[in-house]
């Protein structure tokens, strides 16, 4: 009976201990102990992971285990984490503190990383490196499968919650210096998506499958021996949605951009070491180039362009990239030097013109939520009279009246037939507006005149009015008849109905 009772009452203060134990934060305490014995007991073997590698380029394996070590549930209980807000609205994500030291366990073997962060005194730049310490007793085991672990869940974590990035190149730093991170980000909040484009249906439908053509097409150009890269020149006069079709391509990719400002590097060199820096699975987009090209700017040379253009370095970093170049007008260029927009160097280029009936729908959907009113047929008339504008100056005119969609509309055709009477007094050649006739009896848009036997351009028929737009497919009837020819996966707009002869 005695023995029981005893019994009884050691159970009895063992679960009270253990409750109260619970209650308290000691139960964790003498875990943390626990390992802080063992961890002097076995020998431990540090491993650095540093942000940039020897080529002063960027580690890929930091990011990951950056986004993979932001994921782990042991950061919940780390203390001084941070909290920062999220992309969702209201969203918070973990981000590790500097110094901050987390545990992992990865096949019963249990490991710690610490973001080390340190000052360089001399450039007040960040050198920053995760260190990883393990057990040497489990290194050998488990080193190999756990870098893969990580890999696999950074790409899961990625993928879900990719947070896409515009890159800026900031203003040079002196030479020594210039080898640090050249690039600053913020998130990428553009609203832009290929949907709220107003852009030629057709059209749209090409772009969108050259795009997925080109994510899909990782075997086939390696296959060909070419860097998996594909280069596209967006042009067309001013508001007309080439920056916005930018940060509409980048969505639709899951893309960061790097926008390059070519006043802010001084020389080939500088822009190469930009190049190296930036990451698979981007754009990298000058904007404006025609007027880069046009300024005799004496810093990066035409040559030190034009390689950047071809991406010879991008052979050594150009893998999963797209280039995206944007011009008002690819007249001047032509002039200069015609191989500038040569294809490989160029592959798609995209035309961006002004206003047409169909862009005004997809705009006034856009910004009134109208698919059809009593005045489009008014709008309507006042296009084929070969009136237009810029779509930003419609989608300016729709937003600022979009409390009453009567009104938008009186405005918009108010502006059309101004516009009619200013923009259009003197009617260029074929009797419409924006329209160019050449010699061979081409009629094509205004600013694509220089549509050239190997260019393959995308035209949009945005500013030609509905006859001309009858005459121009009747002549490229004729023109596809004559040339058309079988195309493969790469060339595929090469022979495309788009070629001028
Ligand atoms: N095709 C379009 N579809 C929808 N919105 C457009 C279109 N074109 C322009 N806009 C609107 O007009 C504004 C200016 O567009 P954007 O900056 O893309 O023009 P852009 O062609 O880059 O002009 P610029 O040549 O002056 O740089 C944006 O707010 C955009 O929403
Ligand atoms: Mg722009």
């Amino acid at each position: 009976m005695g023995f029981f009772l005893l019994l009884f009452v050691i159970l009895g203060l063992f679960v009270s201990v253990r409750l109260f134990l619970y209650r308290t934060t000691l139960i964790y305490r003498l875990k943390k102990w626990g390992h802080w014995i063992e961890d002097r007991i076995h020998e431990q073997q540090s491993l650095k992971v540093p942000e940039l590698d020897e080529n002063n380029q960027e580690n890929m394996f930091y990011r990951k285990v950056s986004t993979y070590l932001n994921s782990l549930s042991t950061i919940e209980d780390s203390d001084n984490t941070n909290l920062i807000s999220g992309k969702k609205p209201n969203g918070i994500v973990l981000c590790l503190d500097d110094d901050q030291m987390i545990q992992d366990t990865f096949l019963g073997a249990r490991v710690s990383w610490t973001n080390r962060v340190e000052k360089m005194r001399e450039t007040n730049a960040c050198k920053k490196t995760f260190l990883l310490k393990v057990k040497m007793k489990d290194k050998r085991r488990i080193l190999q499968s756990y870098i893969q672990h990580i890999y696999r869940a950074s790409d899961d974590v990625e993928s879900r919650c990719k947070e896409l990035k515009l890159y800026m190149n900031t203003a040079t730093l002196p030479e020594e210096h210039r080898s640090r991170g050249r690039w600053s980000s913020v998130r990428l909040s553009h609203p832009a998506t290929i949907e709220t484009i107003a852009m030629d249906s057709d059209l749209k439908k090409k772009v969108k499958s050259d795009l997925d053509s080109f994510l899909k097409s990782k075997q086939y150009y390696h296959r060909l021996g070419r860097v998996w890269k594909r280069s596209y020149l967006l042009y067309g006069p001013s508001g007309t949605g080439k920056s916005s079709f930018i940060a509409a391509m980048a969505k639709f990719l899951s893309y960061d951009i790097y926008e390059i400002d070519l006043s802010k590097v001084v020389d080939d060199s500088d822009l190469k070491t930009l190049l190296l820096q930036t990451t698979r699975k981007s754009l990298i987009v000058v904007e404006d180039l025609d007027r880069f090209i046009t300024s005799n700017s004496t810093t990066v040379s035409l040559t030190g362009l034009l390689n950047f253009m071809d991406g010879v370095l991008n052979s050594c970093c150009g893998d999963e990239k797209l280039m995206v170049f944007t011009m008002n007008s690819k007249e001047k260029i032509e002039k200069i030097d015609s191989s500038i927009l040569r294809p490989g160097r160029i592959d798609v280029h995209i035309y961006f013109p002004l206003c047409n009936f169909n862009s005004f729908k997809t705009l006034a959907n856009n910004c009134l939520g109208l698919k059809d009113h009593k005045l489009f047929p008014q709008v309507e008339e006042i296009f084929q009279t070969g009136s237009t504008m810029s779509p930003a100056e419609m989608s300016e005119l729709m937003i600022s009246n979009h409390g009453s969609p009567g009104r938008a509309l009186k405005s918009v055709i108010t502006a059309l037939q101004i516009n009619g009477d200013v923009r259009f007094s003197s009617t260029p050649v074929s009797g419409k507006p924006g329209m160019r006739l050449h010699h061979n009896g081409v009629v094509t848009p205004e600013d694509s005149s220089s549509m050239t036997e190997t260019s393959n351009v995308f035209v949009m028929n945005g500013s030609c009015s509905v006859p001309v737009v009858k005459e121009i497919q009747k002549l490229y009837g004729l023109i596809r008849m004559k040339s058309s020819k079988k195309i493969g996966p790469s060339d595929q707009f090469s022979g495309s109905m788009e070629r001028s002869r």
